[in-house]
């Protein structure tokens, strides 16, 4: 560990369409030292997604040599489509002492919970205002196709049943008040006595002055 600060594992969960991806890209927006763990999927790209900076889209060969070639901190099947996480940016971000950013379902929130970098982890579930709403938003997006649509909707409580094996629960209902609520999470977090290895250094010379003013 060659910095002050232990970096944070800042995972976000939620049924598609809840609004993880909007929160996800407006804490990137408030804290440039963050880093955006940028899956690899299977999944075709949306209108605007680029390859490497919101997906690293790949085909399921491609996918699974990652997999087996031990690539990857977590990887599932959601939706149809491979999502995994690639280890080795996690791994060099957390050894910098930085924080990365992770939007993943709830079986890539558990196994990187279960993963060596477990003591890393800050989980937050965004539930939706109500089951109407989530669809409206699915709808509003306006990037998957009605069947897509469907299938979310009817795998929505799958991913809502996971919501009580989160650190914390935020109800995105107005998305001003959900972003201030994140932003005080990751910075009450950073502030954890185990996220400040270099306090104990901090507090040795705090000692140190005190005993030299005790002994004047
Ligand atoms: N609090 C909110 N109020 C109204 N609309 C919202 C809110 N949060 C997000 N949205 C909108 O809802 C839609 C879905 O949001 P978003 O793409 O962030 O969801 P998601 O949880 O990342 O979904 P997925 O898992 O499919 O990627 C978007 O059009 C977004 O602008
Ligand atoms: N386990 C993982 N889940 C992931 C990853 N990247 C994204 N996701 C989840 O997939 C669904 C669908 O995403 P979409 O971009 O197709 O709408 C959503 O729940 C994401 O959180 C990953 O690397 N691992």
């Amino acid at each position: 560990m060659s910095a002050d600060r232990r970096g944070l594992l800042i995972i976000l969960s939620s049924p598609s369409g809840a609004g993880k991806t909007t929160l996800a890209r407006r804490l990137m927006e408030w804290d440039e030292s963050l880093s955006f763990s940028v899956s690899a999927t299977t999944r075709a790209p949306r209108a605007g997604e680029e390859d490497g900076v919101h997906y690293h889209f790949t085909d399921e060969a491609g996918f699974k040599g990652m997999v087996s070639a031990g690539e990857m901190l977590e990887h599932a099947l959601v939706f149809g489509n491979y999502y995994g996480s690639p280890s080795g940016p996690v791994r060099d971000a957390i050894e910098e002492g930085r924080d990365v950013l992770f939007d993943v379902d709830w079986q890539g929130a558990q196994q990187i919970a279960n993963s060596s970098l477990q003591d890393h982890v800050l989980s937050i579930f965004v539930l939706p205002p109500s089951i109407a709403e989530l669809r409206r938003r699915l709808i509003s997006r306006g990037q998957d196709s009605d069947e897509i649509i469907a299938g979310r909707m009817k795998k929505s409580w799958d991913e809502i049943s996971h919501w009580d094996g989160y650190d914390y629960v935020l109800v995105n209902d107005d998305l001003d008040t959900s972003f201030e609520r994140l932003k005080t999470i990751v910075s009450a977090e950073r502030l954890r006595l185990k996220q400040q290895p270099g306090l104990t250094d901090f507090v040795r010379g705090l000692q140190a002055e005190f005993n030299d003013e005790e002994q004047s």
